[in-house]
């Protein structure tokens, strides 16, 4: 990559996971508000998503950029447990139907930092009020130094078919740098177990730009994928908010890869994945041509949410537990972050919404455009947008300076990502971002784009 465009386009980006991005939120609907749109988009097609977070882990990783709480202390899975199925009871009161589960994402946090029997516990109580179809889709976060045959079980028998394992980095000094503990041994004992329980699909996410990362830990990395061949991969870049997490405050700056040295990890990365026959999806995503993941990619149908990329865009993705995002296509809400005002809200049927905000038409028009973008690496529009929709004229000539730097093309009704232009689809899409440029921040608030 040039080192021109690096330094023009390395600035603090949005990674999109929703549009308007979350500092642009502006009011939140009141919880009547919000409980009435739930149940008015079930009303019209029954299918949901439902994000649950987990946000207890027993070892601070001092890269993480989670809403996470240390403790060892696990006298607080059953409370935290409890209130889980009671914010759960509240959006059940509210269902006009019986709501279909396309959708179901234990993450943290450490989702297996809770016991078989607790989580056992918990799904029970979710799955009880809701449907499950043939074709879903159930993954949970595994942390490979806790993540127990028990765990594997008790999942699958709830209808788990994916696992999402945390490796991070394979080497074990890259490990002692961010206060991990892991076993390699433990990755390779959690993959094959998790096979031979019957789980369809094995994930694994790892982070380039990590503190004394590499080229060669990236080789390391690649060797040990050769072997293991999980079917998606998700290499995301270290996302360094010390001002958001003061835990990152502990690297120094000169530790840190950043630049052309930070862009090289990448770009080895996804080369060898290439190699090994991984598909590239969005950003920072992989997936053999056989997992569902790649399919939706080569269909178009593909699309992003607070999880990230999925194969399925169900009419409602809701959040529980602290710090859980729902997303009700027009309206997205935020439970508080903090576990104690999360769990004492709840405890009075309160469901504590923190931030939220209502799409304006606006809002809606360029999240179409943002999310052709991250997900189809293009967009078009008829004429008579041109009318309707001021923005889009500010957007190209926004976009004009990337087709002179040829990372798009731009056709009379369409623009097109070149492959130049990928690195930057963060970049790219930010020229719909309206919101941003009508109030740019004055402080830190978004990492790095590449
Ligand atoms: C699957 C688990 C989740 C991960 N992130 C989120 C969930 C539910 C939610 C989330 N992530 C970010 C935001 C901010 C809003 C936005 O950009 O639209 C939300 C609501 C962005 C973000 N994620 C991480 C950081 C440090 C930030 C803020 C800074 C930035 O804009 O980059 C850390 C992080 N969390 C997850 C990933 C994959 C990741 C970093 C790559 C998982
Ligand atoms: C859920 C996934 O999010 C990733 N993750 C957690 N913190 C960060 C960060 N600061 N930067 C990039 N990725 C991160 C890890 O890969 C984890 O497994
Ligand atoms: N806490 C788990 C891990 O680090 C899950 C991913 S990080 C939210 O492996
Ligand atoms: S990376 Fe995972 S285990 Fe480590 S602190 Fe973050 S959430 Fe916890």
């Amino acid at each position: 990559m040039k080192l021109s465009l690096l330094e023009k386009y390395d600035k603090p980006t949005p990674r999109y996971t929703s549009y308007p991005t979350v500092p642009y939120w502006d009011i939140a609907p009141t919880q009547e508000t919000w409980l009435g749109e739930v149940s008015r988009r079930i009303s019209q097609n029954r299918e949901i998503s439902l994000y649950i977070h987990l946000p207890f882990c027993e070892q601070l990783c001092t890269y993480c950029g989670c809403n996470k709480r240390i403790t060892v202390n696990h006298g607080v899975e059953i409370p935290y447990i409890e209130s889980l199925l009671r914010e759960w009871e509240i959006y059940v009161e509210q269902f006009p139907e019986r709501p279909i589960l396309k959708e179901l994402h234990l993450g943290g946090g450490t989702p297996t930092f809770f016991s078989p029997e607790n989580l056992d516990r918990l799904l029970r109580g979710i799955c009880r009020e809701v449907e499950i179809p043939e074709d879903h889709a159930f993954g949970f976060e595994a942390h490979p130094n806790n993540t127990t045959e028990g765990h594997l079980r008790v999942l699958r028998q709830n209808g788990f078919n994916r696992i999402s394992i945390g490796v991070q980095d394979f080497s074990p000094v890259i490990m002692t740098a961010i206060n991990r503990r892991q076993d390699e041994a433990d990755i390779y004992n959690l993959t094959r177990r998790a096979r031979e329980i019957g789980y369809e699909s094995i994930n694994y996410d790892f982070v380039y730009g990590l503190p004394f990362q590499r080229l060669q830990h990236i080789h390391y990395n690649l060797q040990k994928l050769e072997e293991l061949m999980p079917d998606r991969v998700a290499y995301y870049s270290y996302a360094h908010v010390p001002w958001k997490q003061a835990c990152q405050r502990r690297f120094t700056e000169a530790d840190i890869p950043q630049g052309v040295d930070k862009r090289a990890l990448y770009e080895v990365a996804s080369e060898g994945l290439a190699e090994l026959g991984y598909r590239g999806i969005g950003i920072d995503h992989f997936a053999l041509p056989s997992d569902s993941l790649w399919k939706s990619a080569e269909s178009g149908t593909l699309h992003r949410n607070f999880m990230g990329y999925t194969p399925y865009s169900t009419n409602v993705l809701i959040g529980l537990g602290a710090s859980a995002i729902s997303d009700g296509w027009n309206t997205f809400v935020q439970n508080a972050p903090k576990v104690e005002d999360y769990q004492n809200a709840v405890s009075q049927g309160i469901i504590p919404i923190y931030r939220g905000h209502m799409l304006t038409d606006d809002d809606i028009y360029l999240r179409h455009h943002i999310l052709n973008l991250m997900c189809r690496f293009g967009t078009s529009w008829d004429k008579t947008e041109w009318d309707h929709h001021p923005q889009l004229s500010t957007a190209l000539g926004r976009l004009r300076a990337m087709e002179h730097d040829h990372l798009v093309s731009l056709n009379g009704n369409s623009i097109r990502v070149l492959p130049n232009g990928l690195p930057f689809i963060r970049n790219i899409a930010q020229c719909f971002d309206a919101r941003f440029w009508q109030n740019r921040p004055t402080e830190a608030v978004f990492s790095k784009s590449l």
